[in-house]
C-alpha cells in the first residue's frame, strides 16, 4: 500500500501540490488527470523523491519514504520505475544495452564507458533483458540503435528498462504525450499488461480522460494542486467533469491536445541530464 498523507509542494509562491492524500493498494493502476500545471508531475516526482515534499508524508507498506536517505533512498528509487514523456533512452546505444541500464542500480561500481556497458553485465541479466524485450514484443529490435525505433517502440524499451529494476511501482509521467494514437495505444497496453501480469502498481499521468477511463482502475483528477475527484472511471461522468473543470469533456480533451507539451512537430524539452541520470541510476 502506498499512502500519501497531506502531501504538499511549494515552488516559491506556487502551490504545485496542495495537501494531497491518497491510499493506493498494491497492484492498482491509477490514472492521474488534469490540465497543464495541475500538479501531476510534481505529485509523481515526489513519490520517488525526485522532488522533495514541502510537507506531508509518503508511506509504503508502513515505511516512511519521506525520511529515507543514502542507500535506503536509492533502494526506494530502484523500486519505483520511472517512465518519462521523452523515453530518455541513450539514442546511440542498442536497445538491449538501454534495457540493461535499468540494472545499473544493482551494480553501483560498474566502471567503463557506455560503449562497453553491455559486456559488463552478467549473462543472467542479459537474458533477463532479452526476456523483458520479448514480453514487450521488441526482441527482434534488440540489436538496433535505440533512435531507429518509433516513439511507441522507444517508450516500450523504457518500460522494459524499468522492469529490469524489478520495481514495486511504476511512475509514468505523461508516457504517451509525445506519441500518435496508435503508438500511444501500444504503450498503454504494455503498461496495463505489466500492471495486470506482474501486479506492479502503476501511477500514470495522462491528459485525456478517455485514455484514463479505458486503462485505469481508478482516476484521480487534479486541479490547482488539489485532488478534485478520486474514484472509479465510471463515476467520472461528463457532468462531474464539467463541475470540476468548468468545461465539457470534449473541451477538456481539446484543451489538453492544444497544450505545447502534447505531441507536436517539435519535441518538448527533456528533463535535465542530471535528473534523468538520478532516476536511472540512483
Ligand atoms: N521546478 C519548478 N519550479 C517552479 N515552479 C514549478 C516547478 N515545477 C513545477 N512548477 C509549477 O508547479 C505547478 C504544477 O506543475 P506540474 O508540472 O506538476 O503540473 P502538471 O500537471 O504535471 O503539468 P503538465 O501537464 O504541463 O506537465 C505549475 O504551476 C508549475 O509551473
Amino acid at each position: 500500500m502506498l499512502q500519501l498523507e497531506n502531501l504538499t509542494r511549494r515552488f516559491g509562491t506556487t502551490l504545485a501540490v496542495d495537501g494531497v492524500s491518497l491510499a493506493v493498494p498494491a497492484g492498482q493502476m491509477v490514472g492521474v488527470i488534469g490540465r497543464s500545471g495541475a500538479g501531476k508531475s510534481t505529485l509523481l516526482r515526489m513519490i520517488n523523491r525526485l522532488a522533495e515534499p514541502s510537507s506531508g508524508r509518503i508511506l509504503h507498506d508502513g515505511t516512511d519514504v519521506t525520511g529515507l536517505r543514502g542507500q535506503a533512498l536509492r533502494d526506494w528509487r530502484t523500486s519505483c520505475g520511472m517512465i518519462f514523456q521523452q523515453f530518455n533512452l541513450v539514442s546511440r546505444l542498442d536497445v538491449l544495452t538501454n534495457v540493461l541500464v535499468g540494472r545499473l542500480n544493482h551494480h553501483p561500481g560498474l566502471g567503463g564507458t557506455l560503449a562497453t556497458l553491455f559486456k559488463r553485465f552478467p549473462a543472467a541479466e542479459r537474458v533477463m533483458a532479452l526476456e523483458a524485450l520479448d514480453r514487450l514484443g521488441l526482441v527482434d529490435q534488440a540489436l538496433q540503435r535505440a533512435d531507429t525505433l518509433s516513439g511507441g517502440q522507444q517508450q516500450r524499451v523504457a518500460i522494459a528498462r524499468a522492469l529490469m529494476q524489478q520495481p514495486r511501482i511504476i511512475l509514468a509521467d505523461e508516457p504517451i504525450a509525445s506519441l500518435d494514437p496508435a503508438n500511444a495505444r501500444t504503450v498503454m497496453e504494455a503498461l496495463r499488461d505489466v500492471n495486470r501480469r506482474e501486479g506492479i502498481t502503476v501511477l500514470c499521468n495522462l491528459h485525456h480522460l478517455d485514455t484514463a477511463r479505458h486503462y485505469c482502475d481508478r482516476i484521480v483528477a487534479m486541479q490547482g494542486g488539489r485532488v478534485m475527484f478520486d474514484g472509479p472511471p465510471a463515476a467520472l461522468t461528463p457532468a462531474r467533469v464539467r463541475e470540476i473543470y468548468g468545461v465539457s469533456e470534449e473541451e477538456f480533451d481539446s484543451l489538453a491536445a492544444a497544450e505545447p507539451s502534447v505531441a507536436g512537430p517539435q519535441a518538448p524539452p527533456q528533463p535535465a541530464l542530471a535528473e534523468r541520470q538520478a532516476a536511472l541510476t540512483a
